[in-house]
């Protein structure tokens, strides 16, 4: 069986295109999921979750209030706690995550912070001596933290936090203090109510002089009460635009003592007399922000792939209206628009999680180096993934709000969840720096790599860069996928030059730096944003060609074809300096032929994600296709469809009518 999702009892419908499917989706689950091992365990994990009654969901998730939600979570990661060793190596971070996703869902719970920047935190910044003290409890999860830097008044600028941390040699500590109402800590995850440690980032201030942001371990709450100890004041935000299982937090302090040894002391150091040594980079404070934007390809594309599974499967089985056949409704995977709305968005996730994978492996290459010493990687990794949060959390967006619509009126409907999944998916456009900030990051690379070719050092460019330095050449648009990448070089290189010189022209003209890059910072995030978009294109064509099995290789270069067509009509404005109208047509008519030709495969390209009904949390988008039946089951199970006559309608509106009545 090429399509391993076949079962007897499906929906006819949704088995009759995985019949049609034409490769192994084990094999694809294998080349998604980065080797055949990984993707055997992240099966192995699901069996085994589904032989544990306790960590099903014990009613659906969106008739829960919002403090239903997070009790169930708790009381999910208590059952785990029991069994954390026998379903997952618990020193593997992605056996980790996947057993998360599958029994917490992604609307947030008290570890998310936890295992997503407390702990690495305490990896990348705390010294041998503090990782010996703080670590293994952590990771035991005898302590539960989370990640306190952002402030009511400032989170992108992090030069301008409130919070201090200053030292006194006489006592040897730190004094914690929020100073005014805009310093309190504002949107930690799972800082509200369940964590009773927070790495906290504050501004280091010894005899006067400001250092600025530098982590700190600090205890928030007792470990026998959970109260908050004196000095803290600790609580929950309130409710968010999704993410509610979670418990985003506030925090001030007042005048709290910490000892010295509480500051992570890796990298930058505070002696007894109050001698400080400052860190070998000066951004490698940072390093836990990084960590999660390396991170967020792989776990946006995933946020897409959630949604498309929905809609790509209820198209399969959603008919309405006619084709050819006039005595039978279509599927309305059918249709070009929906192929067209949907496809590309399949091809993309593809792409994301292929670049994800190469930027989680060079953030955890990082850490050696900067183990070791090296820090020379701080500012590709920064730039690269700066672009890459900000070009994927948008297109993730886009991606998801065409799978909802895709799926017509069901698509609305909690029943089919979506609306939720992008709620929490573009959280990502702001968390770990708002989006345009993080393209003007990257954008300042781009601009010192011109300023490099310039001065005729295109020796020194960095990774990727080196098609800045190049000259435009001739496109021969039959030449495959490449010729493509041709074209987004192109566009890429001009937008970026012409950044750049719009930036150098202005200060020339009189304009101070900061005014100058003001007033080209649109031209600039454009250049950053189609940078990206090269990336993303060159990663995913390269990680194709090094596949080896033919039918899934063939079915991926389908994909591409679908993904470069798409992208370069995108990004037409751009193109059309070096590609002529004539040849753009001829593109569209290349996009609708490969959009034809992945049709067959689109369920099972889907399917090869193996998210489970459980993960997937959509009634619309099980995998048993059975879409009418559950929906209804779904909808009497409503709270509001308990009883036949809500007190409501006794209270008010049948009074109200009595009234008129009379
Ligand atoms: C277990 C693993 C992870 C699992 C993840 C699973 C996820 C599953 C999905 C779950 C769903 C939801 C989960 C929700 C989780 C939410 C987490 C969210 C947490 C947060 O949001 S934490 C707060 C994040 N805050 C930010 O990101 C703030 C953004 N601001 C900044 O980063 C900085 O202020 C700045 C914009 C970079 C500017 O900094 P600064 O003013 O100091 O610097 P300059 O702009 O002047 O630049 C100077 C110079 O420094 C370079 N530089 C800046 N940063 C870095 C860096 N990090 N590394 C290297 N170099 C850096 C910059 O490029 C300049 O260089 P130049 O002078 O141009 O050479
Ligand atoms: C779901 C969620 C979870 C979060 N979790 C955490 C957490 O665990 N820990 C934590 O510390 N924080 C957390 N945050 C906070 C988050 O990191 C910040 O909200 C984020 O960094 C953006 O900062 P801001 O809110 O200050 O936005 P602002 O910077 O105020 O952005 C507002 C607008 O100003 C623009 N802007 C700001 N500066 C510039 C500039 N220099 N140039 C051009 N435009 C600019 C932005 O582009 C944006 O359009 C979380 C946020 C969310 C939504």
């Amino acid at each position: 069986m090429l399509n391993k999702s076949i079962m007897d009892g499906d929906n006819p419908d949704l088995t009759e295109e995985r019949m049609k499917g034409a490769f192994d989706t084990d094999k694809m689950a294998a080349v998604i999921y980065g080797s055949e091992k990984f993707a055997i365990r992240r099966r192995e994990i699901t069996e085994s979750i589904s032989r544990i009654p306790q960590l099903a969901d014990s009613k659906p998730f969106s008739f829960m209030t919002r403090e239903e939600k997070i009790s169930e979570s708790c009381r999910k990661l208590s059952v785990l706690s029991e069994h954390w060793n026998q379903l997952i190596d618990t020193n593997n971070e992605e056996e980790a995550l996947h057993l998360y996703r599958e029994v917490l869902g992604l609307e947030g719970h008290a570890f998310s912070l936890h295992e997503t920047m407390f702990i690495p935190s305490l990896v990348a910044q705390a010294n041998d001596e503090q990782q010996e003290k703080w670590l293994g409890r952590a990771k035991r999860r005898e302590i539960i933290g989370c990640y306190a830097q952002t402030e009511m008044g400032h989170g992108t600028n992090l030069r301008a936090l409130e919070t201090t941390a200053t030292y006194y040699p006489s006592t040897q500590e730190f004094i914690l203090h929020t100073p005014t109402e805009t310093a309190l800590k504002w949107w930690p995850g799972a800082l509200g109510k369940s964590s009773n440690y927070a790495v906290v980032v504050a501004d280091l201030v010894i005899r006067d002089t400001h250092y600025g942001a530098h982590p700190f371990m600090v205890q928030l709450r007792d470990e026998k009460t959970h109260n908050p100890l004196p000095g803290i004041t600790v609580g929950d935000i309130g409710p968010k635009m999704a993410f509610n299982g979670a418990d985003n937090g506030f925090l001030g302090f007042n005048q709290y003592k910490l000892p010295r040894d509480h500051m992570l002391m890796r990298h930058s150091r505070v002696e007894e007399n109050g001698t400080y040594t400052k860190p070998p980079h000066a951004k490698i404070g940072y390093s836990s922000m990084v960590k999660v934007r390396s991170r967020m390809a792989m776990d946006q594309g995933l946020f897409m792939v959630s949604a498309l599974v929905i809609a790509v499967r209820y198209s399969a089985v959603r008919r309405q209206g006619f084709l050819d056949d006039k005595s039978r409704e279509v599927k309305v995977l059918d249709y070009q628009t929906q192929q067209h709305r949907l496809f590309p968005s399949i091809a993309r996730a593809y792409a994301f999680i292929f670049c994800g994978f190469e930027t989680i492996q060079l953030y955890d290459q990082l850490l050696i180096d900067v183990k070791n010493g090296d820090t020379s990687g701080m500012s590709d990794l920064h730039a690269l993934t700066s672009g890459l949060k900000s070009v994927v959390t948008h297109q993730t967006g886009e991606g998801i709000e065409q799978a909802r619509m895709a799926c017509g009126g069901h698509g609305y409907s909690m029943a089919s969840y979506i609306s939720e999944i992008y709620g929490v998916a573009i959280g990502g456009c702001t968390y770990e720096g708002e989006n345009m900030v993080m393209l003007l990051q990257l954008a300042r690379y781009l601009v010192k790599s011109v300023e490099l070719v310039k001065t005729g050092k295109s020796k020194e460019l960095g990774p990727m860069m080196n098609y800045l330095a190049e000259p435009d050449t001739q496109i021969d648009l039959t030449s495959g996928p490449e010729a493509y990448v041709k074209v987004f070089q192109h566009a890429a290189r001009r937008q970026v030059w012409k950044a750049t010189d719009k930036f150098h022209q202005l200060m020339e003209s009189g304009q101070s730096r900061d005014i100058a890059w003001n007033n080209s910072a649109v031209e600039l995030t454009r250049a950053s944003r189609l940078h990206t978009r090269l990336y993303i294109m060159e990663t995913f064509i390269r990680r194709v060609s090094s596949i080896s099995d033919v039918s899934i290789k063939k079915v991926l270069i389908d994909l591409v074809n679908v993904h470069v067509n798409y992208e370069v009509l995108d990004i037409g404005t751009y193109a059309l300096e070096h590609v002529s109208s004539t040849q753009l047509d001829s593109i569209r008519s290349q996009l609708y032929s490969s959009l034809d030709t992945l049709r067959p495969n689109a369920v099972s390209l889907i399917d090869s994600f193996q998210i489970s009904d459980m993960q997937l949390r959509s009634v619309l988008g099980r995998r048993d296709g059975h879409v009418y039946t559950n929906l209804f089951e779904w909808a009497k199970a409503s709270p509001l469809n308990q009883t036949h006559v809500l007190p409501s309608v006794n209270q008010y509106l049948k009074p109200m009518m009595d009234k008129a009545k009379l």
